[in-house]
């Protein structure tokens, strides 16, 4: 039986560190955003056309994204995030769609953590999928405290994505992560016996 299932859940609420464990434990994982890394390269197809579109201010002495200063321009005006979107939204769907393919049949689970797999409609390639949940003043406290952003700037970021009460009521099995480590490793071990 074929296992392709997806990771997601809002901004910071914990699917890395979800995923990171999955990995210790010896899963296979795939990361979107490792993927939106990659098709940004210098000089790849993604990179030209945002700097087309932004300029040169988004670029590093070396040529790389400045992604604080990207993220600072199109999490701040939804229109800039659209036209990010429209560009970069194609050549990881490209990609990911590729090796969510990909998954052989031999019931040997594959984690692909995607941020947007509801705003970016992954649903119907996944087998089964899990949601990372955290309370939004735990989700906004984590945020704040990982990007170092103000108050208003987390809270813009979590408005930019869809609710996570509405991811949630999709999702074929929630983890809870509210607590510490060992609360979530539990909530791991637990998901894993019902799913695989
Ligand atoms: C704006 C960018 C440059 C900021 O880079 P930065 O290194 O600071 O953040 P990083 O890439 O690690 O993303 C952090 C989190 O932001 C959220 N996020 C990223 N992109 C988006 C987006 N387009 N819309 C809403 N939330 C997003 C996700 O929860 C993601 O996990 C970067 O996020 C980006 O290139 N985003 C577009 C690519 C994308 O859509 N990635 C998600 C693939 S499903
Ligand atoms: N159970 C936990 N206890 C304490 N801190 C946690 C816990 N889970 C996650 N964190 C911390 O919260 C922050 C966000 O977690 P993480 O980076 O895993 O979220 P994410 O959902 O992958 O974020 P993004 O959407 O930005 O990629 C990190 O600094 C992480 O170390």
């Amino acid at each position: 039986m074929r296992k392709a299932i997806g990771i997601t859940g809002g901004i910071a609420t914990g699917k890395s560190t979800v995923t990171k464990i999955l990995q210790q434990q010896g899963f296979t994982i795939v990361d979107a955003d490792h993927i939106a890394r990659m098709v940004v390269l210098p000089q790849t197809e993604g990179w030209q056309k945002i700097v087309n579109c932004f300029g040169t201010r988004i670029l590093q002495e070396d040529g790389q994204l400045n992604r604080p200063y990207l993220g600072q321009i199109v999490f701040n005006n939804p229109h800039y995030l659209d036209q990010l979107n429209q560009i970069l939204q194609p050549l990881i769907r490209q990609r990911l769609t590729d090796l969510i393919k990909k998954v052989s049949d031999n019931g040997v689970p594959v984690f692909f953590e995607i941020p947007l797999l509801f705003e970016q409609h992954y649903q119907q390639l996944l087998d089964q999928i899990i949601l990372v949940y955290a309370a939004p003043s735990v989700q906004l406290q984590r945020l704040q405290t990982r990007n170092h952003l103000t108050l208003a700037a987390a809270q813009q970021r979590i408005a930019s994505q869809m609710s996570l009460s509405q991811k949630s009521r999709w999702a074929d099995f929630i983890i809870d992560n509210n607590g510490d480590l060992h609360y979530l490793q539990k909530q791991i071990d637990q998901m894993l016996e019902l799913l695989i």
